[in-house]
């Protein structure tokens, strides 16, 4: 690998050190070569090219987070055969942290440095973890009950949303140690999984999702932007096992679906870089995204709203599955995606009326689904209704939320003016109470005067000092102050009036928790 120009060269064995049969068939086994946009090498920690964990994370994981701050989507995904370093470069160890904890510690003092300096923003994270092992889906937040079979989640699709799990949980995170806890938890869930199943990570892709809202709101015009992105962290499953399935079609016949998400993963790359099925425009239409469980579920970082880079591991063992990987990562840097920001703005009323919106239609649901259910008549129906009314007030209780978030931030922001107000307040009473006498200067002969200021350093003039003169408008210009300093202390006090019921007023619209955060359904019967 050479670092300067990004060159990657796979050498080719010597034929007759190998056994391989593939090897031994082939009339040309060569020396290959690929250019990517970064290249790590991290064998010999003594080379002063060793790629050390942070490395990885300054030339990518840095950049990709920028975009997600812009209302960017992105994906980082790891591909390579087993042991050949994806786990480490996703999560790394506790020692050398991977692009996943590194990423999160950098989102939190990012949000908590954009804190301190505008209160205007509010921020809102959630993470969800999920694995995709044999064609189903498993929620890794949900602790593992060795003594119950495993519980599989869904795949819905949106018509705005796109494919989606059903029932993810999806857990609001304020640190970067909460963000921690649910990782480790999630591994940990993993891993029991895994040796309840006889399986092993290594045949399943992992996951992990955080949900970044940017909420800003202007006072002056009461108008809110939201900036959604969505960060997706991808550690897939060793790829040798899809090339053996994809050379002999074995698993296929059996009707295996081990690793028929990366097998489906190759040819949805392999299609979304074909330059003839871009050119021809039918790239839509050929894309095998439903064909597994892990492609339906990225379409969006494959070939959509997403901004994606795809980390090929390589480590030195067989040349046919470097080759392989590196083919891969090749064919993956041909694709173009489209990203764009995922931004709202929205005013205060337009966001009350949504939401009352929301809430009449939510109540309609309530009063069809308690109908249905009276009914039994159509058993599916009533639960499809089920299922969009509990989505429904899952949505707006978010929004509701998000709404205190403003609030919350908008409070912030009249309390800093009101501390304000009060430090000019007190200065001014003070200033009052102490009045700072007017000082005037006794009209003194030419020569007189720029004596003085010659000597205006000289220890021994200040000695005495009464070299000042009190001049006889004192008291006219003195009482004049006092008057000016009296109206705009009146004027302060006003403000300081009409502050406390703004803010009064914004308490008890907010930051009344009982009605804002309680679930809808609690407060009536379905
Ligand atoms: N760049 C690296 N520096 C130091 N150690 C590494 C590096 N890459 C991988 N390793 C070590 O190599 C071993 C295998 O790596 P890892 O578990 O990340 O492979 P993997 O590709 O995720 O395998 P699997 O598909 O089985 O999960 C681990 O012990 C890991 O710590």
């Amino acid at each position: 690998m050479d670092p300067i120009t990004q060159l990657t060269t796979l050498r080719a064995p010597d034929q007759d050190t190998f056994d391989s049969p593939i090897l031994k068939s082939r009339k040309v086994i060569e020396d290959k070569k690929f250019t990517f946009d970064n290249s790590f090498w991290s064998h010999n920690i003594k080379d002063p090219h060793y790629a050390h964990q942070e490395d990885v994370y300054n030339s990518l994981g840095e950049e990709f987070l920028d975009h997600n701050f812009e209302g960017y989507h992105t994906c980082i995904f790891a591909y390579g055969q087993t042991g050949s370093g994806k786990s480490y470069t996703m999560m790394g160890t506790p020692d050398q942290p991977g692009l996943i904890p590194r990423t999160c510690e950098d989102l939190f003092e990012r949000i908590e440095a954009a804190h301190n300096e505008n209160s205007n923003i509010a921020y809102n994270v959630r993470v969800s973890y999920f694995e995709v092992y044999n064609e189903h889906v498993r929620d890794l937040l949900v602790p593992v009950n060795p003594n119950a079979p495993p519980h599989y989640l869904k795949i819905r699709e949106s018509p705005t949303e796109g494919p989606y799990v059903k029932d993810l949980t999806e857990v609001p995170v304020r640190s970067i140690n909460e963000i921690l806890r649910y990782m480790k938890n999630g591994d940990q869930s993993r891993t029991t999984a895994s040796t309840k199943m006889n399986d092993t990570s290594s045949r399943s892709h992992a996951v992990f999702t955080i949900m970044l809202k940017q909420i800003h709101h202007d006072m002056e015009t009461d108008e809110t932007t939201e900036r959604s992105s969505r960060i997706r962290l991808v550690d897939l499953a060793g790829s040798e096992r899809a090339k053996s399935t994809e050379a002999t079609g074995a698993r296929l016949r059996e009707g295996s679906n081990i690793n028929k998400s990366l097998t489906t993963l190759g040819r949805v790359i392999a299609a979304l870089a074909d330059p003839k099925a871009l050119r021809s425009g039918k790239r839509k239409d050929i894309v095998p995204y439903r064909d597994s469980i892990l492609t339906w579920l990225l379409k969006d970082s494959l070939g959509g709203n997403s901004k994606t880079a795809m980390i090929a591991c390589i480590a030195p063992s067989d040349y046919d599955e470097t080759l392989s990987t590196l083919r891969y990562a090749d064919q993956a840097k041909r694709i173009r995606t489209r990203a764009v920001v995922n931004q709202d703005h929205i005013s205060t009323a337009e966001r009350d009326a949504q939401i009352a919106a929301m809430a009449e239609e939510i109540r309609k649901l309530q009063l069809s689904v308690s109908d249905s259910r009276q009914r039994e008549k159509n058993a599916k129906e009533a639960e499809e209704r089920l299922e969009e009314y509990q989505t429904r007030v899952t949505t707006m209780q978010r929004m509701m939320e998000e709404r205190s978030m403003v609030a919350e931030s908008k409070i912030k922001k009249l309390q800093t003016e009101n501390e304000a107000l009060k430090l000019h307040l007190k200065l001014a009473i003070e200033s009052l109470k102490n009045p700072i006498p007017a000082v005037s200067i006794k009209p003194q002969p030419a020569g007189e005067a720029e004596r003085e200021n010659l000597d205006e350093f000289s220890d021994e003039d200040d000695e005495d000092g009464d070299d000042h003169y009190y001049d006889d408008g004192y008291d006219t210009e003195s009482t004049a102050g006092v008057d000016d300093l009296q109206e705009e202390m009146h004027r302060y006090l006003q403000d300081m009036g009409n502050l406390r019921k703004l803010i009064g007023g914004d308490l008890s619209r907010f930051k009344n928790e009982e009605s804002v955060r309680m679930p809808l359904g609690v407060r009536e019967n379905v």
